[in-house]
């Protein structure tokens, strides 16, 4: 598990730091300019020109120490300097005088032109860029990233990316390398800041982990050893043991959903996975996945919601230790009542997607049988329905839609994009790290309840299996686009890259 911050947590940590352990602001800047020096003589020969754009605030104090040491170590480095010098803070103020008495190059403001520069250090704002920018400051970003240097590494973040939400506050300066310090930021997580930044690297400036236990972030993503969260599957044991997943999904010409999520539940490691669906899909879903128990009803029954409908509804939720309900359901006026039904019978944890989504959107009151046992997977056209706002306004605020949506309603909240995050119902949230644009295809919304499913059905509590599933699910995307490339992934291709997976968690 990593720990991300936002650029307010991060300042907290700094002060923590500084103030209650002692070390001082300076050693910390030190080391966080021994970090971009150490990546920036990778990419540049001591005879290619380096400018170093600096704000006049802690990152442009990191920016200048950095530019010392290239100097010192004979690299042809010109810092140029943005804003006011005597607004510096005293840390900036601080490494200019030592740049000066050093003999580094320092022009303040940019007046040249079509010059050249093999590498540009940008360390204009960092985390504390709280307003749009405009100006003098605008200029100078437009003029030098008008130069086209040839390559750019962001001092902890590309300047002009909000650090909580990784949006562009007016302009922003694109890296190649992004040298971030302590942990990494939400902006550089969040797309566009995630494309701003490129490769991060998270360099370790000697904060003690006792600072950020002390700011208590709720914001986490996994990397590769996290893998071994997936639970155990001990010898002694039936396919009892691993959990009974119901799958509410499907309707008349529409089996694909249900057959992908009941494949990836089963991949995923379920037990037993039956498929409640209309009658028509019986022999479909029985050809194509035999391994599945089918139980089907007519809609015309469900529609009237009949007394044997019922019944055999209830009978499902109480067989069932997980259920989803939704993929393939359509939008068919039965469909309320069978929606409401599993939601009014289930005392299991229930993933609701698409159409059960779009149910709970046009009958609002069906909110009223959340509970903390759902998990929701809408994509953004599914939460603008729910929340009435706009994918557009969804999508600059990705974090704090599914925070205020799951914490409205006591639920987990799994808000689908680019990058996924899922807003816990313990009160952490996950940012995706996985995954990748081949999975920006038809049915990898369903593998997605499959692998939830199957991870609730081997025992997860439902916060974990929610973000450890949405990051099985994206490496899955990964494996495969290693192997084939981005463009040819069908859906159900991620399912088959769970067997890979869990293949290797065994091994280790
Ligand atoms: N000792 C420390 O506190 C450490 C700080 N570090 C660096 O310090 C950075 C944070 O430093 P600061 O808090 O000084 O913040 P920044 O250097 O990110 O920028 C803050 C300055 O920019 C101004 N500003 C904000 N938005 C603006 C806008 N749109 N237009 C014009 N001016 C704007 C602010 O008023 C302030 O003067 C981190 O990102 C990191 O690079 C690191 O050196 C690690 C240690
Ligand atoms: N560009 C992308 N990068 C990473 N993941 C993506 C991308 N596009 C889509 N995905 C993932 O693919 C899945 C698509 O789900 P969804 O939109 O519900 O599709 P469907 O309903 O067709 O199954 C989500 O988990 C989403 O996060
Ligand atoms: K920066």
């Amino acid at each position: 598990m990593r720990y991300l911050v936002t650029g307010e947590l991060m300042k907290r940590v700094d002060q923590y730091t500084i103030e209650q352990i002692g070390i001082p602001s300076l050693v910390l800047m030190e080391r966080a300019a021994l970090a971009v020096f150490k990546e920036a003589v990778n990419h540049v020969k001591q005879t290619d020109p380096v400018w170093v754009l600096c704000g006049s605030g802690n990152n442009g104090a990191d920016g200048i120490a950095a530019a010392r040491m290239l100097h010192i170590s004979g690299y042809k480095v010109l810092v140029i300097l943005a804003g006011k010098k005597e607004k510096g803070s005293s840390e900036y103020l601080t490494q200019l005088s030592i740049a000066e008495k050093t003999g580094v190059d320092v022009v303040e403001g940019f007046s040249f032109k079509a010059v050249e520069c093999s590498l540009l250090i940008d360390a204009l704002f960092g985390v504390g860029l709280d307003r749009e920018i405009l100006g003098g400051h605008l200029e100078i970003m437009k003029s030098i990233t008008g130069c086209r240097p040839e390559f750019t590494i962001a001092v902890d973040i590309p300047s002009g990316i909000h650090s909580d939400t990784g949006q562009i506050m007016g302009a922003a300066i694109p890296a190649d390398v992004t040298v971030t310090f302590g942990y990494e930021k939400l902006g550089t997580m969040l797309y566009p800041g995630k494309e701003y930044s490129k490769q991060v690297i998270v360099a370790d400036i000697g904060f003690p982990p006792e600072s950020i236990n002390y700011v208590k972030t709720e914001y986490f993503t996994f990397h590769k050893a996290d893998t071994a969260l997936i639970p155990k599957r001990p010898a002694y044991s039936n396919k009892g043991s691993f959990g009974k997943v119901l799958l509410v999904a499907g309707s008349k010409n529409m089996s694909g959903a249900a057959f992908l999520s009941a494949l990836a539940a089963y991949r995923t490691g379920a037990g037993l996975v039956k498929i409640f669906t209309v009658e028509e899909n019986r022999e479909i879903l029985q050809t194509e996945l035999p391994e599945a128990v089918i139980v089907s009803y007519h809609s015309s029954d469900a529609e009237k919601k009949t007394e044997n409908f019922e019944q055999l509804l209830i009978e499902q939720c109480e067989w069932a230790s997980v259920i989803v309900l939704g993929p393939g359901l359509g939008q068919a006026d039965y469909v309320k009542n069978l929606v409401e039904s599993v939601l009014a019978n289930a005392y299991v944890p229930v993933i609701v997607d698409a159409d059960g989504l779009n149910t709970i959107a046009s009958y609002p009151e069906l909110t009223g049988y959340y509970t903390d046992n759902i998990i929701i997977t809408p994509h953004l056209g599914e939460m603008a329905r729910l929340t009435g706002s706009a994918v557009e306004l969804i999508k600059k605020h990705l974090i704090q839609t599914a925070r205020e949506y799951a914490d409205r309603f006591g639920i987990t909240c799994i808000l689908k994009d680019a990058v996924t995050v899922a807003a816990l119902n313990d009160q952490r949230t996950y940012v995706n790290s996985s995954g990748n644009s081949s999975m920006a295809k038809a049915g990898a919304g369903d593998v997605l309840t499959g692998i939830l499913a199957g991870l609730l059905a081997m025992g997860l509590e439902g916060p974990d299996a929610a973000a450890l599933g949405v990051w099985l699910h994206g490496l899955a995307g990964d494996m495969r686009k290693k192997k084939y490339g981005d463009y040819s992934l069908l859906a159900r291709e991620l399912a088959d890259e769970i067997d890979i997976i869990l293949k290797e968690q065994m091994r280790e």
